[in-house]
């Protein structure tokens, strides 16, 4: 029989090492430890900086945790009993205000690095809630045919593999409250084979169960899913590739509260995560912006209005860009309803504004709230605009300081700063900036 040659795979090629006696001498912007070995510097989940740990070389920068020889004075146990396996609160080994130091730190060295850039003044974070503080989470299901056996949980860091959980602390407690019991209804349904994944929100009004499904569930599981929906005082949607459908819903928006008025929405739209925090976010961002019934603002990345009604609520006339048409339809019908100045658009801010008619009215302010791949085509036409004020919401600090970096060279400086944190326990970076012309 002819023989072919096989390469060896990477992982062939270099067996893991394993170091000892490793010092932790900083984080990287996802929070994982560095760590200088003779190899190169590599990259450690899991631990803190003054740490000394023993690792195993898993890749050209990766390393992974086998023990800790001693640990770091700002080391604190996690408080949550899934710490190990789940992926998400990757940060709760860390004492609070370490947590909130560190990011801060990062986002000052980015700017620095990218964009040769400090902020003139760093005002104390934003703070709030560090545990139960999430009205939004999306659950991993699966559903093992074999042994009828569902695992409904997080996924592990890096990983395919789903978690179960039975309780999150970072889950705002109403939410908590509803894991086993929804638990135990999967389990009973038909249509949990094919269930993609489960959301669980909490609106000011309702707390919502967002089934993810390939086609609405049969009458026997509607039928479990009232009940459900009864005993928990909970509405059920469903959401399909060609609806969002109410199962056991009034079929009309919701709403969460923002800066002194209720932004309506539905359960696929984006919400800020973290309530208080979010809140506290758009009173700085109206402080920053300080609009008045004379100016023009221009708001990209608006989702449904968390920003624009209240800013709209101060009398500026307010020109707001979202992506998701239903989304900018919801936040023109709110708008109307509350009889504020704001006009609505639907475009790709991807692209280019050449063909956009409401690139050419002139505005005086400009905020912007990207998702975390940034603005790097809006920011060069928000910054040829020359708009006296810009405020730069952003949730990646990489992405902001290589917007930032245009700003710079279209005469902008840096002058307030202000970490917030909306993602506690977790290494995940909000931070807000207000730029002026020089
Ligand atoms: C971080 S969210 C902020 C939403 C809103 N400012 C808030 O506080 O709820 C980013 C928003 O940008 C929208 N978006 C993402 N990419 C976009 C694009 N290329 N063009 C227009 N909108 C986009 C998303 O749909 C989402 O609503």
């Amino acid at each position: 029989m002819a023989q072919f040659y096989k390469p060896q795979t990477r992982a062939q090629r270099q067996p893991s090492r394993s170091l000892k006696g490793q010092q932790v001498v900083g984080l990287d912007h996802l929070g994982r430890g560095i760590i200088r070995t003779p190899q190169g510097t590599k990259f450690v989940a899991g631990t803190a900086p003054g740490d000394v740990i023993s690792v195993s070389v898993t890749g050209r920068y990766d390393a992974q945790l086998i023990g800790i020889e001693q640990p770091s004075a700002i080391r604190v146990t996690p408080p949550c009993s899934y710490y190990q396996t789940c992926g998400g609160c990757d940060l709760q080994h860390l004492a609070d205000d370490e947590q909130w130091q560190h990011k801060q730190r990062t986002v000052q060295e980015m700017l620095k690095k990218f964009a040769q850039l400090q902020a003139q003044q760093w005002l104390q974070p934003l703070r709030g809630a560090r545990w139960h503080y999430r009205r939004r989470a999306r659950l991993a299901v699966y559903w093992n045919r074999q042994r009828q056996q569902l695992t409904l949980g997080f996924r592990a860091a890096k990983s395919k593999q789903i978690i179960a959980i039975d309780s999150c602390l970072v889950l705002a407690k109403p939410l908590d409250q509803l894991l086993q019991p929804l638990r135990s209804l999967l389990e009973q349904l038909q249509c949990t084979a094919r269930l993609g994944h489960v959301e669980l929100i909490e609106f000011t009004q309702q707390l919502v169960v967002l089934l993810r499904l390939p086609e609405v569930p049969n009458a026997a599981d509607h039928q479990q899913l009232q009940a459900f929906a009864e005993q928990h005082q909970v509405a059920v949607w469903a959401e399909t590739d060609q609806a969002l459908t109410p199962l056991h819903a009034r079929p009309e928006p919701m709403s969460y509260r923002s800066h002194r008025v209720e932004v309506a929405s539905w359960p696929t739209d984006f919400m800020q995560g973290h309530r208080e925090l979010s809140e506290q976010m758009v009173a700085q961002v109206i402080q920053w912006l300080a609009p008045t019934a004379q100016d023009q603002v221009l708001e990209l990345f608006a989702g449904s209005g968390n920003f624009t009604l209240p800013i709209a609520l101060t009398g500026a006339q307010v020109t707001a860009i979202e992506g998701i048409p239903s989304m900018v339809n919801r936040l023109q019908d709110s708008a109307t309803q509350l009889k504020l100045p704001v006009v609505a658009h639907c475009a790709n801010l991807e692209e280019t504004w050449s063909q956009q008619p409401w690139a050419n009215s002139p505005f005086n302010k400009v905020l912007l709230d990207p998702a975390r791949a940034g603005a790097a085509v809006a920011i060069g036409e928000v910054a040829r605009r020359q708009p006296e004020r810009i405020v730069y919401v952003s949730c990646a600090p990489d992405t902001l300081a290589r917007d930032a970096q245009v700003l710079v060279e279209h005469g902008y400086q840096l002058k307030q700063a202000q970490l917030v944190d909306m993602f506690p326990q977790t290494h995940h970076i909000e931070v807000i900036t207000l730029f002026e012309r020089g």
